[in-house]
């Protein structure tokens, strides 16, 4: 048994080569608890292209730059479905949204619809003040807290989240001193379903157990969304009732879109995406952030490097502001350094073959099959990168070409293809402008006695969104002049 598991196997049926997979588990118990790294492992025995059964589900790994490219250059139709995971069902309202559903003309207009009118440079243009508010109270924040421990990702989860809430209801919903319970237990929520979601749930893999619901996941599904509907519910129906007058210093929010369409959507879709929009946006840059520091704080010598770029660039008499970025390269670099290295959606979220069957590498994909395109294992491919598991943002100054917005197949921290995340231009820029924000404006130590900062703890844990295990607690010290802040 030990031989056939672990030989290079072809599989019948021309499926790409893979693990032996035992009955009713498959490969199940391969995956352990970080499983992206499981799968890179694997990936490195039997190939770029791997098959395995999750449970009864026919499951084919994507892990090479080429093969990741050939998918989406040549097929991206028959890859742009998400696989139907039981949490979908449920976040999404029987899949009345975007993120967990297949590719049908509703997800095509949602997209759009999102595109114009929440994520288009015009839209994010007018929504420049309160990304900058929003930096200025960070900064101020933290200048408060001089030589104390800070729990650097609660405050930039806030940060994000009022970003992201003001483009969509026109309210900050973190931080407010005008802000109820309810304002506060509904951010709890939003909290816990990034959590759940990420949760690996047995019964997607093993169907005919999911009456059992053995983790105990559905009934908490159930009720963290008969808490998020009724809050949001809310929500839109006083705005429907009383519409606010729109200025400059009052734009339409994207749920004054929504409700400007009508019954063309119903309110459920209409809730079902703005809840989309709070899971993906909130903890993928905040989380991405955090690990950007802690790196930094890892390697001084590329903490100092951006400082004095930044420095040069921006001086000490203002807050570094958006207009700078795109002079400042090697933030850029570190931002992408860290995407590469750290990536917070390793495996992206599965996708499933439809309108097959696709030929690839020779092999045959058929439909339904499950497939996860690792940008981990893209990330850390030593044909492309040396030394991949070095942080070195250096290697992006000598490639400048490389973007991450899914052009180029080498980096895919927001996936590719036609489900591409559509928030990738306002979550890089936030990366970015975290980064600058927090190196210009403070000098930082470690909490604890860490005689050595290449000693800090970097373990991670999966889920929709990866994390750092054990949240970075750093000390800041203000080194700018106090009315800079
Ligand atoms: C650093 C920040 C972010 C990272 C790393 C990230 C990453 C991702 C990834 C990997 C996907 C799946 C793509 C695929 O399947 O190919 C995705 C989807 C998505 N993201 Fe993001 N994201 C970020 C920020 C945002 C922001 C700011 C928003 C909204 C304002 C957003 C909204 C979404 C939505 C709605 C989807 C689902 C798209 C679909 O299914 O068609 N994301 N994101």
């Amino acid at each position: 048994l030990w031989f056939s598991s672990t030989r290079r196997r072809n599989p019948p049926g021309n499926l790409p080569p893979g693990p032996l997979n035992l009955p009713v588990i498959g490969c199940l118990h391969k995956l352990g608890s970080l499983p992206h790294i499981s799968l890179h492992k694997l990936s490195k025995r039997y190939g770029d292209v791997m098959h395995l059964k999750l449970g009864s589900v026919s499951t084919v790994i994507i892990s090479s730059e080429r093969a990741a490219r050939e998918i989406f250059k040549r097929h991206g139709l028959e890859f742009a479905s998400r696989a139907p995971l039981i949490c979908g069902k449920y976040f999404e309202n029987d899949y009345n949204g975007l993120v967990f559903s297949q590719y049908t003309p509703e997800v095509k207009l949602y997209r759009k619809l999102i595109n114009t009118h929440l994520l288009s440079p015009t839209k994010l243009k007018v929504y420049d003040g309160i990304r900058r508010e929003e930096q200025c109270r960070l900064a101020r924040s933290l200048s408060y807290e001089r030589g104390n421990p800070v729990l650097l990702r609660q405050k930039l989860h806030n940060m994000n989240m009022n970003v992201i809430t003001y483009m969509l209801f026109g309210k900050r919903f973190c931080g407010h001193h005008k802000n109820t319970a309810n304002v506060d237990e509904f951010v709890q929520a939003i909290v816990e379903t990034v959590r759940l979601a990420g949760v690996f749930n047995v019964s997607d893999y093993i169907p005919g157990i999911r009456w059992l619901d053995v983790q105990g996941l559905e009934k908490k599904y159930k009720q963290l969304m008969d808490r998020i509907n009724r809050h949001l519910l809310s929500i839109l129906r006083d705005r429907q009732e009383d519409p606010p007058v729109f200025t400059s210093d009052e734009p339409m929010a994207f749920i004054d879109v929504l409700i400007s369409m009508g019954e063309k959507l119903s309110n459920t879709t209409k809730i079902t995406l703005l809840l989309d929009i709070l899971l993906g946006a909130v903890d993928t840059s905040a989380l991405s952030l955090e690990w950007a520091m802690a790196e930094l704080l890892r390697h001084p010598a590329e903490f100092s490097r951006a400082r004095s770029q930044i420095d040069a660039i921006v001086g000490k008499e203002k807050l570094v502001d958006e207009s700078d970025i795109a002079k400042l390269p090697y933030v850029e670099a570190i931002a992408k350094e860290t995407m590469r290295l750290r990536s917070v959606a390793p495996l992206a979220l599965p996708k499933i073959v439809q309108g097959g069957p696709i030929e690839l590498d020779g092999y045959t994909l058929l439909d339904g099959t499950v497939i996860y395109i690792s940008s981990y294992s893209i990330g850390l491919d030593e044909r492309f990168w040396k030394d991949p598991l070095e942080f070195r943002p250096q290697r992006f100054i000598d490639l400048p070409d490389i973007d991450v917005f899914g052009q180029n197949f080498n980096l895919l921290p927001f996936g590719t293809g036609r489900r591409v995340c559509p928030g990738a231009k306002l979550g890089f820029d936030a990366v970015q402008m975290g980064i600058a924000t927090l190196v210009q404006g403070f000098d930082w130590k470690l909490d604890g006695d860490l005689d050595d900062p290449a000693k800090l703890n970097m373990d991670q844990t999966f889920g929709l969104v990866c994390q750092k295990s054990q949240p970075l607690v750093a000390i800041p010290i203000p080194r700018l002049d106090s009315h800079v802040y």
